[in-house]
C-alpha cells in the first residue's frame, strides 16, 4: 500500500512517498549531495544516484533510522543511511539529515505518514536502543574516541537511542563492567575497540552467576575501534567491517545472531573463545608484531611472513575429536547452511534454572577418548577457528558457521620448507590454500590442544 506526503523545500514542492520497501523523495534536486562536516541539517548531498529520474532519491527501510514531525518547527525530519555508490554492496554510507516544511493543516497527517514509516522501517526491531558503550581509548592506532564521537555517536542519536558511555580504564576493565552490568537496564552492550575487549567482555558476562541469561538478555554491538577488527570483518567483511557507520547501523537495525564460543582451559585459568585457537606459524608470527600494533592490521601479514622465513618448526600433542575431515563433504554443508540459513533465537531460561555456564568436556587429566585421533610430532600450522577470516585478505577459514556448535581446523603437519609455506599463505586471500596439497585437513571437531579444551557455547551477535 502507498502512503504519501506532500512536503515543501522552502517554496519547491517535494513529494515523499513510502511502500514495503521503505522511502522515495522526489522532487528535491539537491537530495543527493553528501553531507557536510559537523552533519547539521539541510538538504542534503552525494554523487548523483545510478537512478532514472534524478530527483528520486529511494532510502530502503533498513537504512531509515528516524522519520518525525517537528511541531515546533512544523517540519518533518529523515534521518537515513546512504551508501556512497547505491550500485555497490559493500560500498561506504553517510548519515543523512533531510527536512522539509509541512503545510498548514497538513499536520496530523505528517504525524501519521511519520508512524506508517517508523514502523515499517522497525518491524519486528526495538526502537530508541538503550547502549552500553564502551571505548578502549588506547585499541588500535588510539583513534577510538574520535571514531565513536565523529561517526558513530551522530547514528546512534539520529536513531533516538540513549547512550550511556564508558571508557576503559587498565586491562581488564570490560571484563569487571560486563560483570557488573546491571542487564535490566541496556538493550545492547557495545564496544569501539579492537577484538581484545570484546574477549573481555565475553568473559566478564560468563563470569556472572545469570551468565546464560545476561548473554541472552544483552546482545553484543560492535564497532571497528582496533587494529585487526577480526570480528568485525567476520560479521559485516573486509570493507564493511572497518566501516563504523555501517557497523553502528547494524547496532540498530540487525538482528541478533548466536556465535558458539569456545571454552579454553590453560592450567588452572579457564577463559572464552570466540575467534581462533591457534599454534605454530599463525601463533608465533601475531607474538613476535606484538610491538607493532601502530600500522594496523598490517601487521598479521607481515608477521606471517617472517615466521615463515624463519624457517622454525614445532612441536605439539594434540587430541581431536574428528566429526568431518572430508573437504568436499564440509564444502557442500557450508553451502546448504549457507542457503538455508535461519537466525538462531536462544530460548530464554526460565527462572530458578542454574544460569551459571558449567563444563561439560572431560578433564584434561582424563584419558583420550578411543574414538579421537592423536596429532603427535611437527606441525607448520594449526588453525581452529570459529570465524572464517582471520584478518583482512586472509580467508584461513571459508567453511566456519557461526553456530554449529563445531570448530573448523587447519592443519599442515611437518615442515615443507619455505616456498611451499609460503605457496599456501600465498593462497590465502581467497581461501584457494584449501587445495593445496599440503593443507591436509579441514576437520570440524572439539579437540583437546596441548593443554586447552574446547567446546561451545552460544552467544547473541548482531549479523
Ligand atoms: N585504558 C587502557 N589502558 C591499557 N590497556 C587497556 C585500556 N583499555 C583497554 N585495554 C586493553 O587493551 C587491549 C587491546 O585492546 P583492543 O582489543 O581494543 O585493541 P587491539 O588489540 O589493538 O585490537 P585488535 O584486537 O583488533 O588487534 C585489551 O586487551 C584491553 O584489556
Amino acid at each position: 500500500m502507498l502512503h504519501t506526503l506532500k512536503v515543501y523545500k522552502v517554496h519547491q514542492p517535494v513529494e515523499l512517498v513510502y511502500d514495503e520497501a521503505g522511502l522515495r523523495i522526489t522532487g528535491d534536486l539537491h537530495a543527493h549531495k553528501k553531507p557536510k562536516a559537523g552533519r547539521t541539517c539541510g538538504c542534503i548531498p552525494l554523487p548523483p544516484p545510478k537512478v532514472s529520474d534524478p530527483t528520486l532519491l529511494p532510502i530502503d527501510n533498513t537504512n531509515l533510522l528516524q522519520v518525525l514531525y517537528n511541531d515546533q518547527t512544523h517540519m518533518i525530519q529523515i534521518h537515513a543511511i546512504i551508501p556512497q555508490q547505491p550500485d555497490k554492496v559493500d560500498s561506504p554510507v553517510d548519515l543523512y539529515k533531510f527536512i522539509y516544511s509541512v503545510e498548514k493543516g497538513q499536520e496530523q497527517d505528517c504525524i501519521d505518514f511519520c508512524t506508517t514509516v517508523m514502523t515499517g522501517a522497525y518491524k519486528g526491531l526495538l526502537t530508541k536502543k538503550r547502549l552500553k558503550v564502551l571505548i578502549n581509548p588506547f585499541g588500535g592506532q588510539g583513534k577510538a574516541k574520535q571514531i565513536f564521537e565523529s561517526q558513530v555517536r551522530p547514528v546512534f542519536d539520529a536513531a533516538r537511542c540513549s547512550v550511556d558511555v564508558q571508557y576503559t580504564e587498565y586491562q581488564g576493565h570490560a571484563i569487571k563492567i560486563a560483570q557488573d552490568l546491571d542487564i535490566q537496564s541496556y538493550d545492547a552492550i557495545v564496544t569501539v575497540s579492537g577484538d581484545g575487549v570484546i574477549h573481555e567482555v565475553v568473559n566478564g558476562f560468563l563470569q556472572r552467576p545469570d551468565a546464560r541469561q545476561a548473554i541472552r538478555k544483552v546482545p553484543l554491538g560492535v564497532i571497528p575501534g582496533g587494529t585487526g577488527n577480526a570480528l568485525s570483518i567476520c560479521m559485516l567483511g573486509e570493507k564493511q567491517g572497518f566501516d563504523p557507520v555501517m557497523a553502528a547501523v547494524q547496532i540498530i537495525k540487525g538482528r541478533s545472531l548466536a556465535l558458539d564460543l569456545c571454552s579454553v582451559t590453560y592450567d588452572d585459568h579457564r577463559y572464552f573463545s570466540f575467534l581462533s585457537q591457534n599454534y605454530g606459524i599463525t601463533s608465533y608470527a601475531d607474538l613476535g608484531t606484538e610491538s607493532m600494533r601502530w600500522m594496523g592490521d598490517a601487521r598479521t601479514v607481515l608477521g606471517l611472513l617472517k615466521e615463515i622465513m624463519s624457517g622454525n618448526s614445532y612441536g605439539m600433542e594434540a587430541a581431536v575429536h574428528i566429526v568431518e575431515d572430508n573437504k568436499e563433504t564440509i564444502q557442500s554443508q557450508y553451502e546448504s547452511a549457507h542457503t538455508s540459513a535461519t537466525w538462531i533465537e536462544l530460548a530464554e531460561s526460565g527462572d530458578g534454572e542454574d544460569h551459571r555456564v558449567v563444563d561439560t568436556i572431560p578433564a584434561l587429566t582424563e584419558s583420550v577418548p578411543e574414538d579421537w585421533t592423536k596429532i603427535d610430532g611437527k606441525i607448520s600450522f594449526f588453525l581452529a577457528s570459529k570465524t572464517p577470516l582471520l584478518a583482512r585478505g586472509m580467508l584461513s577459514h571459508p567453511y566456519a558457521l557461526p553456530n554449529d556448535g563445531l570448530l573448523d581446523l587447519l592443519l599442515v603437519r611437518g615442515n615443507y620448507g619455505v616456498m611451499k609455506q609460503l605457496g599456501v599463505f600465498d593462497k590465502v586471500e581467497k581461501g584457494d590454500h584449501l587445495d593445496s596439497k599440503i593443507v591436509r585437513q579441514l576437520y570440524k571437531d572439539n579437540f583437546f590442544f596441548k593443554k586447552k579444551k574446547i567446546h561451545s557455547l552460544s552467544l547473541f551477535l548482531f549479523g
